[in-house]
């Protein structure tokens, strides 16, 4: 891959057993862990390696522990993420409302990140419609009031899970794209000293924020 360079961090938000992990195995391993569930410790990072057109896009994802337990880590996590992939469980009403306080708390706190809406385990409801407690159209209309974009996933089969990243990244570098030509902030890349380099109309220079690689830095 070639082509300008993009870091883009992104964190998983949902309550426990929701399928977060289980998303981002299918999508950076392209599998499915059969076997006991086990639940997320803190959080877990991955990278992910990708292209949008002629750049190359690196995801950082940030996989938090649903629990409540973690709730107060999950929001160092989230800090600096450019995108958040909100999910529930299609089969579990409570999952959703979970991921509404997730979206509340995204939007008073961290502005500049876009929301995307994930209903998991889509799998279930192709063996019986019945299972289903979520219902689509009401997602997507509250998905048009908060702005967010919805998927519904099912990391056993796979449906639809490389269409969300995929989207998230296009959006990213859309997004970018669109600053560059209103002379705003772009590109920042982790710096080895979690210092930020930021291009910014052109010039590069070394500014506070946060290292997408390590969240709990700020400097
Ligand atoms: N049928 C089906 N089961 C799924 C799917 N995704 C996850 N699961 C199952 O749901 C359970 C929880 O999945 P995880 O990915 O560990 O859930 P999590 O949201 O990361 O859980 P925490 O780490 O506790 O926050 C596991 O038993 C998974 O096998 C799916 O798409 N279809």
């Amino acid at each position: 891959m070639s082509g300008p360079r993009v870091d883009l961090k992104v964190v998983m938000l949902g309550k426990e057993y929701v399928g977060k992990t289980s998303l981002v195995e299918r999508y950076v391993h392209d599998r499915f862990l059969v076997g006991p569930y086990q639940n997320t410790i803190g959080a877990a990072f991955v990278a992910k390696v990708m292209s949008v057109g002629d750049r190359t896009v690196t995801l950082g994802i940030w996989d938090t522990a649903g629990s409540e337990r973690y709730e107060a880590m999950s929001r160092i996590y989230y800090r600096g993420a450019k995108a958040a992939i909100v999910c529930y469980d299609l089969t579990d009403s409570n999952s959703f409302e979970r991921a509404k306080f997730w979206v509340k708390e995204l939007r008073s706190l961290e502005e500049g990140c876009q929301i995307y809406l994930c209903g998991t385990k889509s799998d279930l409801l192709e063996e019986d419609r019945r299972r289903r407690r979520v219902d689509f159209h009401d997602v997507q209309d509250y998905a048009d009031n908060i702005k967010a974009q919805l998927f519904e996933t099912s990391s056993k089969t796979g449906q639809s899970v490389d269409e969300l990243f995929q989207k998230v990244a296009e959006d990213y570098v859309s997004v970018a794209a669109f600053q560059v030509m209103t002379g705003a902030p772009v590109c920042c890349t982790a710096h080895p000293t979690h210092l930020i380099t930021c291009t910014h109309a052109g010039s590069t220079h070394r500014t506070p924020g946060h290292c997408w690689l390590c969240p709990t830095l700020e400097v």
